[in-house]
């Protein structure tokens, strides 16, 4: 758990990496970045000179990179879409599909946690473990269940996670009796709780806020999505569902919404495609979607982890992009098997690839790319690009400290404490990140900040 203790002005010395533009990262080798005891960054300093003389930060507390690594900005998950309540299932899809999926894997998992002792283990479990993998944002999708969800928002508030927290609104008979919502004005009344517990906890939303979340159009009624679209213009607190998935979703949701017009025009014939919306998915749009979507500046939240494994389709990021729309990634956790962005990270630069087997290289996302929609696409896609998602003055202070293991000689086994991968020293800083992206884990990830603060640790940072 981090420390309650006011934080200090500190200077974090070493290399940084961070996304410049779309295409192009920043590294410097020598960098210092002044934090202060907000958790804002006050200064960036490209040759790690005049840290100790630069007035008023004589004292600073000064944390350095030992050995071979980078300060990376956190990443933004966003984890922009992870089930938090499905993170037990993890690698438990077998051969199904989206919807079969639901049945047989999901619901029944999900509908468990009107047992808030079982919520409290798991969602404990989920924020550590992400934080662990360097997500220091993350938008949550919880369960049905008011005392869950605002358990969830009080355990990323607690571990210090900056997270969107939302309760999960489905009143359709397409979900199974034991776990559904009464109605569309009970699934409001859940909302309007949960909102207020966010209200109490964090009534600035400093870390913590409530999304508007349902589930997807199949799950809800078309009364239930007007009164979320109206619970949306009213509070203006933001939205996330899913849309486009999977093809049988997308003819299911042509039976049961035939006046409109597509299945963007259905979340926009509720007042739900706002630039608050996160949409998870968005693997089958017409173009004339993606240019609804665009128009309205809602976000898209690519899922390449979990629509290889459940088979749901390749996402064209690039065409979005090119389309005009801000793009982050999701683990998708559970529908995706892992909970590390940095996974995703690759796997979207994977399905890029498979696509441009087909297409052709213009499609192809590079490493460059994929590392600024799991960092400052992420922020947009949260409307946090203001607050986080880079290094830049004013910004505050989320970020992740890279260690990465160098081979001495003499040194050839293995050992428990080594990481996955192994640095030669005679790679240079560009290929020094590349390796991490293509094989580094969360051990990798020896310590994360939030705001300033130290949210997780492994022994290797203490070291
Ligand atoms: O990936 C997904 N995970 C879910 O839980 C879900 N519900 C509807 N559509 C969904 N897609
Ligand atoms: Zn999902």
């Amino acid at each position: 758990m981090p420390s309650d203790k006011p934080l200090e002005r500190t200077i974090y010395v070493g290399p940084f990496v961070h996304s410049k533009t779309f295409d192009e990262l920043e590294l410097c080798e020598d960098g210092a970045i002044g934090v202060d005891e907000k958790g804002k960054i006050t200064f960036v300093d490209r040759h790690g000179t005049g840290v100790s003389n630069r007035p008023g930060w004589e004292s600073a507390k000064v944390v350095r990179i030992s050995g071979k690594g980078f300060f990376f900005p956190g990443f933004i998950g966003p984890d922009s879409h992870i089930h938090a309540s499905q993170y037990p299932n993890l690698g438990i899809f077998g051969k199904s599909t989206l919807l079969d999926w639901l049945q047989t894997y999901t619901f029944p998992l999900e509908g468990s946690f009107s047992d808030l002792e079982k919520a409290r283990k798991i969602y404990n479990r989920v924020v550590a473990r992400t934080l662990a993998n360097g997500t220091t944002t993350a938008a949550y999708y919880a369960t049905i269940h008011v005392p869950a969800t605002n358990l969830l928002a009080d355990i990323c508030q607690t571990r210090g996670q900056r997270a969107f927290v939302g309760r999960v609104c489905m009143n359709s008979t397409l979900s199974p009796d034991y776990y559904r919502d009464e109605s569309a004005e009970q699934a409001i009344k859940a909302s309007r709780e949960c909102i207020e517990h966010v209200k109490k906890i964090d009534p600035a939303n400093e870390l913590i806020s409530h999304i508007i979340t349902p589930r997807f159009a199949p799950s809800c009624t078309k009364e239930s999505l007007k009164m979320l679209g109206d619970l949306h213009r009213e509070t203006g607190v933001p939205c996330q569902t899913h849309i486009s998935e999977n093809k049988n979703e997308c003819e299911l949701v042509k039976e049961l919404y035939p006046e409109s017009k597509s299945y963007a025009g259905v979340y926009d014939d509720a007042g739900l495609l706002t630039d608050k919306m996160i949409l998870a998915h968005a693997v089958h749009l017409t173009q004339e979607e993606k240019e609804l979507i665009r128009d309205r500046k809602s976000k898209i939240s690519h899922c390449p982890a979990s629509n290889t494994a459940i088979t749901s389709g390749c996402c064209r990021v690039r065409e979005l992009m090119d389309t005009g729309i801000d793009v982050g990634l999701g683990t998708d956790v559970s529908g995706g098997f892992s909970p590390s962005i940095l996974e995703v990270t690759r796997q979207a630069i994977w399905v890029s690839r498979h696509i441009a087997m087909h297409e052709g290289d213009h499609v192809k996302l590079s490493t460059e790319e994929a590392l600024y929609l799991a960092t400052r696409g992420g922020a947009k896609v949260v409307g946090l690009e203001d607050k986080i998602g880079g290094f830049d003055v004013g910004k505050e202070f989320d970020a992740q400290m890279v260690r990465l293991d160098e081979v001495q000689d003499g040194d050839d086994e293995l050992d428990d404490e080594d990481g996955p991968v192994d640095i030669f020293g005679n790679e240079s800083f560009e290929n020094t990140v590349a390796k991490w992206v293509y094989n580094g884990n969360h051990q990798n990830t020896v310590a994360v900040w939030v705001k300033g603060r130290l949210v997780h640790q492994t022994k290797k940072f203490a070291a």
